[in-house]
This record gives structure tokens, sequence and C-alpha cells, in this order.
């Protein structure tokens, strides 16, 4: 039987709706299981409950053979016991420590000589070399994650759990970050958890995606499947991109990308630091179907496409498409009735370059 991890739960703050997880996925080397959902959606309670810093009222954790929570049987393993790294959303690097004293913080078990040598070995994994002695208040916000992501992966946990990695940095760091990470989680070969609301940050570093809103687990699967195929439309709402395909970049000219997605090309705005391999994403309500070929839109990508199905959702209407790629649109129920919009029907999609969002895609 494949090595799990489960995370059954319930756990009830005052004046709330309780937040009930059950998220039950193999677990690798280095797999990611992302949690995925809207501020006060209960992310860090799961997360702060697997590391032991949150006691759920019912509930079992398990963590491969161990067992970390088992309410039934009244098992309540304290969060030292756990081997676990974790780092919250701030960082929480103490202010009055040197970086090394910030990395050594979990090593004091080991003689002194192993210590340091630890220490060396992940100040050199995180290039935070010559930065030994400077305090968090000199370092900028990509060095402060990395001080933070090196004291919780220092003493060998078992698990990582980070709180919104990324979430305090500005955009340009966090863009090369992101791609940082995904590269050391598979060096480490650490199984972690990463609590995240940016769908690129889910798709990047991802192997598997717990969807959650109000508490509640809503779909759990590969991120790629959630994001093009969410199980139904309160997933979709949460997820907000519902096309999500891979794709070649062939071309770059004149500021554009020219991307094959099954051979069909697709313009996207040039971005940086996007290699060949990529997933392409659009949003349903930046698809916009015309009939015939006359387009009013300025959008660069006129897309023909043959009707697949079409479902009501109040005023609105999800409409999927077959453009040699499966393509999904948000149209009006008055779009719906003008176009005669039914299956088999052949339309133009017209998107703007600016919607089509590229994220790096590692070839398996
Ligand atoms: N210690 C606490 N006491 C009372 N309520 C709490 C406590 N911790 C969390 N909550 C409540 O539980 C719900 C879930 O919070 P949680 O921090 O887990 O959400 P989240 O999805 O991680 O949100 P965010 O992305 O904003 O961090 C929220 O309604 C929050 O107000």
């Amino acid at each position: 039987m494949a090595a799990e991890i489960t995370i059954h739960l319930v756990k009830t703050f005052p004046g709330r709706p309780p937040i009930r997880a059950r998220i039950r996925y193999p677990v690798e080397g280095a797999t990611v299981l992302i949690l995925f959902g809207p501020s006060g959606s209960g992310k860090t309670t799961i997360l702060r409950s697997v590391a032991g810093l949150e006691w759920p009222e019912e509930g079992t954790i398990r963590f491969v053979s161990r067992v970390w929570l088992e309410t039934a049987s009244g098992i309540r393993v304290p969060p030292q016991e756990r081997h676990v790294g974790y780092m919250s959303q701030d960082y929480a690097l103490f202010p009055t420590y040197t970086v090394t004293g910030n990395i050594a913080y979990g090593l004091s078990h080991l003689p002194s000589a192993e210590r340091k040598k630890r220490v060396d070995e992940v100040m050199e994994l995180f290039q935070l070399r010559g930065l030994e002695q400077a305090k968090p208040r000199e370092l900028s916000g990509g060095q402060q994650q990395r001080v933070a992501l090196a004291r919780a992966v220092a003493p060998r946990p078992l698990l990582l759990l980070l709180d919104e990695p990324l979430s305090a940095l500005d955009a340009p760091t966090r863009l090369h970050l992101r791609d940082e990470l995904r590269v050391l989680l598979k060096q480490l070969a650490l199984p972690s958890i990463i609590v995240t609301h940016d769908w690129a940050e889910a798709l990047t570093l991802g192997d598997v995606m717990a969807v959650i809103r109000a508490g509640e687990v809503l779909q759990v699967g590969a991120p790629i499947d959630v994001f093009s195929r969410p199980q139904n439309a309160d997933v979709a709402r949460v997820v907000g991109v519902e096309t999500v395909v891979k794709g070649r970049v062939v071309e770059a000219t004149g500021g554009m990308l020219r991307v094959s997605v099954d051979g069909t090309a697709l313009l996207a705005l040039e971005a940086e630091s996007i290699g060949p391999d990529v997933f392409a994403c659009i949003r349903a309500e930046d698809v916009v179907l015309e009939q015939g070929r006359a387009s009013v839109s300025s959008a660069r990508n006129h897309l023909t496409g043959t009707v697949q199905s079409v479902t009501m959702l109040g005023a609105l209407a999800r409409v999927t498409l077959d453009c040699g790629f499966p393509l999904v649109a948000m149209v009006t129920r008055s779009t719906v009735e003008e176009f005669k919009l039914a299956p088999g029907l052949v339309i133009t999609a017209a998107i703007k370059a600016g919607a089509v969002h590229l994220v790096s895609r590692q070839e398996a």
C-alpha cells in the first residue's frame, strides 16, 4: 500500500461555523499538497492542526505509519514530537538573533560541532553565505523568507508546513522565489503542505491540491485537473480559472509569445522567466463568443470552436467549447439566446492576449 497522509478533523472556534477537513492522499519523496481557498476558509487552521499547534475537537491525523492525532483513542502527539518544519505567514524570525542564531534554534539537541556543520549546510543550500551575523531587520523580504525556510528545514523534519510562504514579498521577488522554491522542495525530497490563495503558486508548486471554502474541503486532486475540471460550480467559483491547458512557447515576436496548445496557436503577452513548457490559463469570463468572421473586438486570439455543452447558472451560462483543446466561456443568458448556443454549433471565441496567463511548467 502506498504511503499516505490522512487529515480528518473538526475544529470549531466560538461563534464560527466548524472547519471540517477530509483529505487523504498518497505521499512520496517530495509530494506537495496545496491548501487553496479564500481568506478565512480554514487553511491555516488545518495546517496548524497538522503541526500540533491547534487541537481539533475530533479527528485523525496520520503521516505514513505515524499517528499524530486520533481523538477516538486519545492519541495527541505534541508538536515537538511530530518532527515537522513549520513556517508561518509572517516568518516569525527572532528579531534579536542573527541569521545563524535563528537557523540553529531548532538544533539545540545536537552537539555543538554537528550543529555548526548543519547550520553551514543550510546556509549554503539557501544561498545565505555572507549574512551569518545579520539580524532579520537588516535583510530583504526574499532573504528573510530564505532564513525562515532554512530554519524550518535545518532539523531535517519529516514534513514541511508552509503558510503563504511568498505572500509577504513584492511581485517580482515572489515570481522568482516561486520557481526557486519548487526546485528546492524537489532537491530536499521533503514532502510539504503549502497554504496559498494564489492559483499560479498552486499550479507551479502543487502535486495535489485541496480546495477549501468556508471550512469545507470541496475537491482534492491534481491542480491542473481541479482548475480545468472543477467538480461543481462552487469549486469553479473558488478557483476562478477554468481553462488550464499544457502548451509550448514556439515563438516570441513583438512583445507577444506564440504558444502551441495541441497544435492550436494562442497569443499571450510576453512574460519574464517563462520556460518553453507552460500552462496556458484563461478565466471563463475573459472568453468572448462571436458569431461569423466579422470581429468587433480587438482581441488577438480568435479561435473556432464547437460548442460541447451549455449549463445555465442563473443569469449566466457556462459554455464548454472544443477549439482543438477544451475551452470554457462564461456568457450571459441573452448571449445564449441570441446565438442559439447549443451543442454542435460552431462559433468563434475571442480572447485578448493579456487574458492568456502563462505559468511555467516542469516537463516530466
Ligand atoms: N484562534 C482563533 N480564535 C477564533 N477564531 C479563529 C481563530 N483562528 C482562526 N479563527 C477563525 O477560523 C476561520 C478560519 O481561519 P484560518 O486562519 O484558518 O483561515 P485561512 O483560510 O487560513 O485564512 P487566511 O488566508 O486569511 O489566513 C476564520 O473565520 C477565523 O476568524
